[in-house]
């Protein structure tokens, strides 16, 4: 299913990274330009050939998602609610593929909310062809969290976290990666776990985010990569080099 000889690369920019979660609708300039440096030199360096980027949803998508009350399980049918979130996301997704662009790697934008669905168990179906075809013509898709239309519901939020999974499962990724602001998941003590793979041995010390979030923060993150068949890593932005280059970055994370 991949066109290299690095396999596919499937990886999240937290919306804590690529934003400033404090501030309503605020990139964390630095942090992206850093990202995206991170990226085009991976790319540019063969590290890194098929590519899948996804990113969060920081202070853009989860600011108007709680505004309007709308969750990964609580929708809604407001259309002016659903216009607000996926607008947000749309634009913070402008800023993220120009950042892209002007570093010449080929991003180009895949919208979950045109593509994805949930039945009445919340259960998410994304079609991944559009994903495999822009790979094998070269191109890097970049996803992001998004409303997404659910049987009974309207529309809830998908969460850049489970879009990262589906990914990874269908398109056989040989490298998951979520990069946050923490340099791992931490301990009660504040160290890095090197590796989890059990939920109920981490469950303690694993919380929501501090910033305004509807999809679950760190625990969630873990749940999500605990159901995965390959290992995923968790790290901070400092590390999304080594992360590309194959080295152990962060916390491990595999079941
Ligand atoms: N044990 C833990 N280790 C590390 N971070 C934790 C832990 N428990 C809770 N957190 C919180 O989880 C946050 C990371 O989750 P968050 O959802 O903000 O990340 P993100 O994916 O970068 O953002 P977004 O959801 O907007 O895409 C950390 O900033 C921290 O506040
Ligand atoms: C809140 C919205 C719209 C997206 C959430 O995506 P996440 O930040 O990856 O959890």
């Amino acid at each position: 299913m991949t066109s290299s000889g690095t396999g596919t690369t499937v990886v999240k920019l937290g919306g804590s990274v690529v934003t400033d979660k404090d501030r309503d609708e605020t990139l964390d300039a630095d942090s992206l330009e850093t990202a995206a440096d991170a990226v085009a030199t991976a790319l540019g360096s063969g590290d890194v050939e098929d590519l899948v980027i996804v990113h969060g949803g920081g202070s853009f998508g989860h600011v108007h998602a709680s505004e309007h009350g709308v969750s990964t399980t609580d929708g809604t049918h407001d259309v002016g609610a659903v216009h607000a979130i996926h607008g947000a996301m749309k634009t913070l997704d402008e800023f993220v593929l120009q950042r892209l662009l002007e570093r010449d790697v080929p991003a180009v934008p895949v919208h979950p909310f045109s593509v994805a669905s949930r039945d009445a168990e919340g259960r998410l179906d994304l079609p991944t062809a559009p994903v495999e075809t822009m790979l094998a013509e070269g191109f890097v898709p970049v996803l992001h969290g998004d409303v997404v239309s659910h049987r009974g519901e309207g529309v809830t939020i998908v969460s850049g976290d489970e879009l990262i999974v589906e990914l990874a499962t269908a398109l056989e990724a040989e490298r998951v990666g979520l990069c946050s602001t923490v340099p791992g998941v931490l301990d009660d003590t504040g160290d890095v776990i090197e590796r989890i793979e059990d939920y109920a041995d981490v469950e303690a010390v694993l919380g929501t985010s501090e910033s305004t979030d509807v999809t679950g923060g760190m625990a969630a993150k873990v749940q999500a990569l605990l159901a995965l068949e390959s290992r995923a890593s968790i790290f901070g932005l400092e590390s999304l080099p080594a992360f590309f280059r194959g080295e152990g970055a962060g916390t491990t994370i595999e079941s």
